[in-house]
């Protein structure tokens, strides 16, 4: 039998006439880490304002099994980093002793540790978003929770930033802890998480490994390269797809590599009289799982 640290069933959530989670079910194995995807306002912070107790849902029932439930603490923006980690330590309980030991581990997990020494650290009202960013993580695993909430770990970090929150997040999971992450980004998804669950208009619509979704979504895409910006414009218009945010008039197709995909995307080349300067096929990465698994139509 399965041991779910989180289970919540049937949430819904409405904001006026618009439902923002329309019956989701969620089940978060102990000592896993659990990645909800979804795209900018899918709900995902919703759904962690619900699970932190911060919000009650309109519907629904959410049982968290864990002593502690950590998550973002704000920050004092005239303190230090690590004064801030001291004081929301005092806030959980701990004594001094275990406060400082806490705080000096922490700041070192994230990376923190040169910029917040109470002698030579600048206030956190000096440090950068990621540095900000890192710092709030921290303030959530202070105390040792036994489940730790976190809302876009990685938005806005650069990629050592990425790779600290990576390896605490790794850490965590190793250390028994269970953590539920949101982001809006299939490949921190897939990086990150032992388990995902993608949230599309207000219901979970695929869950399960990183390699599980793949399976599922059986998909892939075609790389298609244009000659200059009206070309590119008229094959999205005709094929569809996601033109690539370089300079270089690309589009992304979705397609499986078989021959008969293959052979139905060169027709409509042909037949819209498209000049296509270079195609190629790619396998399945994260992003074409996951526009493949939310453009399924929702069904039950
Ligand atoms: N308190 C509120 N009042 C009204 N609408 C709200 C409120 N909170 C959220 N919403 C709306 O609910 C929807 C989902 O918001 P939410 O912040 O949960 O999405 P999200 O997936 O976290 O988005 P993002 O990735 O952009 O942070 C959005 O349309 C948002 O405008």
């Amino acid at each position: 039998m399965h041991n779910f640290a989180i289970s919540a069933s049937g949430l819904r959530m409405s904001f006026g006439d618009r439902t923002v989670l329309d019956g989701v079910d969620l089940e978060v194995p102990s000592g896993t880490v659990f990645a909800l995807l979804g795209a900018e306002g899918s709900g995902k912070t919703t759904v962690i304002r619900i699970l932190s107790g911060v919000t009650g849902a309109d519907e629904g029932l959410v049982r968290i099994t864990g002593e502690h439930v950590g998550r973002r603490s704000p920050l004092d923006d005239s303190l230090t980093g690590e004064d801030n980690l001291l004081a929301v330590a005092r806030r959980r309980g701990l004594d001094h002793a275990e406060a400082a030991r806490c705080a000096a581990d922490l700041l070192g997990r994230l990376g923190l540790t040169e910029v917040s020494g109470m002698a030579s650290g600048i206030p956190v009202a000096a440090y950068s978003g990621g540095m900000r960013h890192r710092l709030g993580i921290a303030t959530a695993l202070v105390g040792s929770p036994e489940v730790v909430l976190l809302d876009e770990p990685t938005g806005g970090l650069d990629p050592s930033g990425r790779r600290a929150v990576r390896r605490v997040l790794r850490d965590l999971a190793a250390e028994g802890v269970t953590v539920f992450l949101t982001t809006r980004h299939p490949r921190d998804a897939g990086e990150l998480a032992d388990r995902v669950a993608v949230l599309s208009q207000g219901r979970i619509v695929a869950e399960g490994t990183p390699r599980e979704l793949g399976r599922l979504a059986s998909c892939g895409h075609a790389h298609l390269r244009f000659a200059d910006a009206e070309e590119l414009e008229w094959a999205v218009r005709v094929l569809g797809g996601v033109p690539g945010d370089d300079e270089a008039f690309t589009l992304r197709v979705p397609n499986d590599g078989s021959v008969g995909s293959l052979r139905a995307l060169l027709d409509r080349i042909d037949h819209q009289l498209l000049a296509v300067d270079g195609l190629s096929i790619h396998a399945p990465d994260p992003d074409d799982v996951f526009l493949t698994l939310t453009a399924r139509p929702v069904t039950g």
